[in-house]
């Protein structure tokens, strides 16, 4: 495991987090789930039927040590959780209607965390995006000043490390948008020691095209300069001119990146999640995430391409971000 995961573990070790894992006979969780419970890093609490979870263990040959398993239909405290998923909705559901979507995997695990019963929560190996996030933001929601979240991947290749957002939330973001992700993804870079270096990325560099895509991120500059006065971050940017430090200097050679970025903004979802699936597959890259920022509490989302160690990874991301 490279030093950003071992240092990340030391935080969270001993200081018994718990994390719930809503797809209980999902065998990549459970494998990770195993190692994670195993190795004492934090505490795992899986959803599910207990039989049909023991049986998935047992069938690929995992332990599960001092895991909870928790089943929504038997969860004694049933009641509560309903009464305060009504409240939180404020009018949008009745009673009748929270008992059956609490039966829903993520929204139960999201509720355990919004009461304080969990520290964070890891999903979506077998959910889509939606189906993972909409609970958090329905439930866990942003936390004040913060008016999205978004989703952003650590892209990890021996010593390189590189943040990309957004790559997981918002389709169309607007250049408000774009500023706070751009704020928040420079935060989320401190987290995994990258001193950020934020570039908003176009197909266009420093008005060598005009179009409203590129005024949208000319004007997200604008506002991001505005809200971090102190961070370092320009654009608009094509990836060369914000990457390549010899094209930089063709391209854009007063600008404070000097081709040297290593946070990434890009102008749209399609931009985003191809891009960091690209340098997945084609550069392999190993991309960690999506890691949800500007949250009240930690939620984070699985691709479905995800493996067992993808899993645990992001269990460490989650728990870190609880401390
Ligand atoms: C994230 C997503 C599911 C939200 O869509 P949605 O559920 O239809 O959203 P809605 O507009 O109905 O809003 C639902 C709630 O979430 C909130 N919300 C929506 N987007 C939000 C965002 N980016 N940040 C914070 N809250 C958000 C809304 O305010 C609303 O809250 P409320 O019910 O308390 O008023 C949607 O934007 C989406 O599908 N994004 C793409 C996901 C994806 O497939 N990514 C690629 C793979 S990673
Ligand atoms: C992040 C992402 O693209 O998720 P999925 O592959 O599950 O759609």
């Amino acid at each position: 495991m490279s030093d950003l995961f071992s240092a990340l573990k030391e935080k969270v070790v001993g200081k018994q987090l718990k994390i719930v894992f809503p797809e209980g006979l999902d065998e990549r969780i459970l494998t990770a789930v195993s190692r994670l419970a195993n190795e004492n890093v934090l505490n795992p609490i899986v959803i599910g039927n207990k039989e049909a979870v023991e049986k998935k263990a047992a069938e690929i040959g995992v332990t599960l040590p001092n895991v909870e398993i928790v089943d929504p239909e038997q969860y004694e405290a049933m009641d509560e959780l309903v009464d305060a998923f009504v409240e939180r909705r404020k009018g949008k559901v009745s009673k009748e209607e929270a008992r059956t979507i609490l039966l829903d995997e993520n929204y139960f695990g999201t509720m355990l965390v919004y009461m304080d019963k969990a520290h964070g929560l890891v999903s979506g190996a077998a959910h889509s995006t939606a189906d993972t996030v909409r609970p958090a933001l329905q439930i866990i929601k942003t936390k004040p000043g913060i008016r999205k979240t978004s989703g952003v991947f650590i892209m990890v290749r021996g010593d390189e490390k590189y943040v990309f957002a957004d790559c997981a939330i918002n389709i169309a973001p607007d250049s408000q948008d774009l500023a706070e992700i751009a704020v928040e993804s420079a935060n989320t870079a401190k987290m995994f020691d990258i001193e950020p270096r934020v570039a908003m990325l176009s197909f266009s560099t420093k008005g060598s095209a005009k179009s409203p895509e590129t005024e949208k991120v000319v004007e997200a500059v604008r506002l991001a300069k505005e809200m971090a006065p102190d961070l370092t971050l320009d654009g608009e940017f094509q990836f060369d001119a914000a990457f390549v430090p010899s094209v930089a200097k063709k391209k854009a050679p007063d600008s404070v990146i000097q081709g040297n970025a290593n946070v990434f903004v890009f102008p749209s979802l399609e931009a985003g999640n191809i891009g960091y699936k690209i340098a997945q597959r084609l550069g392999n890259f190993e991309a960690v995430g999506p890691i949800l920022q500007g949250l009240n509490k930690p939620v984070n989302d699985l691709s479905r391409g995800c493996n067992a160690e993808d899993v645990y990874k992001l269990a460490l991301i989650t728990a870190a971000q609880a401390l």
